[in-house]
């Protein structure tokens, strides 16, 4: 994050001279074959040296990686002093530096072990108290409605990284979650999601969160009004919002001109990111589901994982080790993405939430100090959960003319272990089939002894595998709220280190400033054609039709 040019750097150059030199020769089938300890020599286990025990497997051998590969990848995150910011973001510099913040989500979960000291730190725990007593007070039915009936629903009503934290992690764990207490997601400014969600929801019993880092964020705030009217249509008096609705938000000026209390408000920091903040008050909506003591494991798993990339060497570092890869595959082999792919149904979230958390941190084209880069930044997130996927678009992933890496993750215990396993046996068939095909594939021979004779040289090309097609596999025992937390943290550390390589700022999104201004502009002209005034042609012609069809 120094915003120096990657390319500058004499292993990137070394890379270059490798990859020109060895990429043909790096042939998965053949690096097994010819070195029976591969497996024990790129695959690391994680251990948990604080906090809750979390162990987790990372098997690096079925990527396209040879020593000499990954020695130099770790030169290059070496040479681009990852570890010197690393230790920079965790004594609260402002390594944020367009906006000249701190990076301290791992201050949210640190429980007084690392001394970091930036203004806010020091009230990480009395917010964390807050929600605790909240929660408790939500949970066991203390905390009463309007009407004096308990809150059996609640409403998180946020966008980006206000909304997919939580949705991710309350789908994830959900066999810790309160049964009983039904949550909903709003996040679209269609007005379809709020009113869908709303026909589910009883005023006396609905609890609605506002969470907004910003609490101006036109979509959140516009849902949250409708969401107030909704209610207020059966409850009349507006003193009632105050059992009823909460913010999450950084904002307090914004927060109690909408109508919360200062007392209904959960504060955090603008050193948490949008897509780092589900570890802040951001969390509440976690919290009520899965219960406060859950949510404090969450938070000691990723501290867990912040401990080890603070103090384990490069070359044992996993959120390190994850990154080298990426780049070699992103910078060198040209691929423009990363599929995602958990073989738990619970981690069905897990792609969408990363789609934020590394292309909004990464999708960057210049460096930190205005230099255009010269090579490829963040790749294109994308997955579902397995087995899915396998009948939907593996097809292109084995077969397809793109090299597509590929994380696989599973537990080796499931949360439901019906038929006496049965289901996760065959999921886990599958999860160790699937790398494993793509690493080695199918030869023309196999096709040919598969076939007989008589076969169409045809139907023989088409049945080839080509293999040599990387993946890495992550396992853990159980997803528990710890292991999850420990998970997200591996995936942010991943997203630092790469970011650092590339001289980008991964902690600012500008990118995504100019359609909101532009969407201002246009929603001032929607009422009458002659109105439309300063467009392409094209954008001009799309508003005409819609005030030609529109019907209000
Ligand atoms: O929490 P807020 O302020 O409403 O912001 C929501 C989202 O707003 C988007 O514009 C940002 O790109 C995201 O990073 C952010 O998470």
């Amino acid at each position: 994050m120094s915003g120096n040019l990657a390319s500058e750097y004499p292993s990137w150059k070394k890379l270059q001279q490798l990859y020109d030199a060895e990429h043909s020769k790096i042939v998965l089938k053949d690096l097994f074959a010819q070195d029976p300890k591969r497996f024990e020599k790129f695959s690391r286990e994680y251990n948990s040296t604080s906090g809750p025990d979390v162990t987790m497997l990372v098997d690096l051998s079925k990527n396209l990686i040879t020593e000499p590969v990954l020695d130099t990848l770790l030169s290059l995150i070496k040479e681009a002093k990852v570890e010197e910011y690393r230790d920079k973001m965790f004594a609260g510099e402002h390594i944020n530096t367009s906006e000249d913040r701190a990076v301290l989500h791992v201050a949210l979960r640190n429980f007084n072990d690392f001394n970091i000291s930036e203004s806010g730190v020091d009230e990480v725990q009395s917010v964390l108290n807050h929600m605790k007593e909240f929660t408790e007070a939500v949970r066991s039915g203390e905390w009463k409605g309007y009407t004096g009936k308990t809150i059996n629903t609640i409403v998180n009503i946020g966008i980006g990284g206000s909304d997919l934290g939580p949705v991710m992690v309350t789908e994830a764990l959900k066999p810790y979650s309160k049964r009983d207490l039904k949550a909903h997601f709003v996040s679209n400014i269609d007005g379809t999601h709020i009113a869908e969600t709303l026909r589910e929801c009883d005023p006396e019993t609905t609890l609605f969160i506002i969470a907004s880092k910003t609490f101006t964020t036109q979509e959140t705030i516009t849902n949250a009004e409708t969401a107030r009217s909704w209610f207020l249509e059966s409850a009349k008096d507006k003193a009632h919002v105050a059992k009823h609705f909460v913010a999450l938000s950084t904002n307090t000026k914004a927060v109690t001109a909408f109508g919360i209390s200062e007392a209904n408000m959960f504060q955090f920091w603008d050193w948490v990111g949008g897509r780092y903040s589900l570890w802040s008050a951001i969390g509440l909506s976690i919290a009520l589901v899965i219960g406060y003591d859950n949510f404090e494991q969450l938070l000691k798993g990723a501290h867990g994982m912040d401990k080890h990339f603070k103090e384990t060497p490069l070359e044992k570092n996993l959120p390190v080790l994850l990154a080298a890869v990426g780049i070699w595959y992103n910078d060198f082999y040209g691929s423009q993405t990363l599929a995602l792919l958990p073989y738990d149904q619970y981690l069905h979230k897990f792609a969408d939430y990363f789609q934020q958390g590394d292309m909004e941190s990464n999708g960057k084209s210049v460096t930190k100090n205005g230099s255009k880069v010269n090579y490829q930044t963040g790749p294109i997130i994308w997955g579902a959960s397995g087995t899915n996927g396998q009948h939907s678009f593996y097809q292109l992933v084995h077969q397809g003319t793109k090299i597509i890496p590929a994380d696989f993750i599973a537990p080796t215990t499931t949360h439901n272990p019906i038929e006496n396993s049965k289901h996760h046996r065959i999921l886990l068939s599958n999860f160790f089939a699937q790398p494993e095909a793509l690493a080695f594939g199918k030869t023309e021979e196999e096709v040919k002894k598969e076939l007989g004779p008589g076969a169409s040289d045809a139907l023989i090309k088409s049945k080839i595998f080509p293999g040599n097609r990387p993946s890495t596999s992550i396992m853990f025992p159980l997803l528990t709220p710890a292991t999850l937390g420990a998970l997200i943290a591996l995936y942010e550390h991943k997203i630092f280190v790469q970011g650092v390589v590339w001289g980008i700022n991964s902690f600012d999104q500008m990118g995504v400033e100019l359609g909101k201004v532009l969407a201002k502009n246009i929603l001032a002209q929607l009422e009458k054609p002659s109105d439309v005034v300063g467009h392409d042609s094209s954008t001009t012609g799309l508003i005409h039709y819609y005030q030609k069809y529109r019907k209000e």
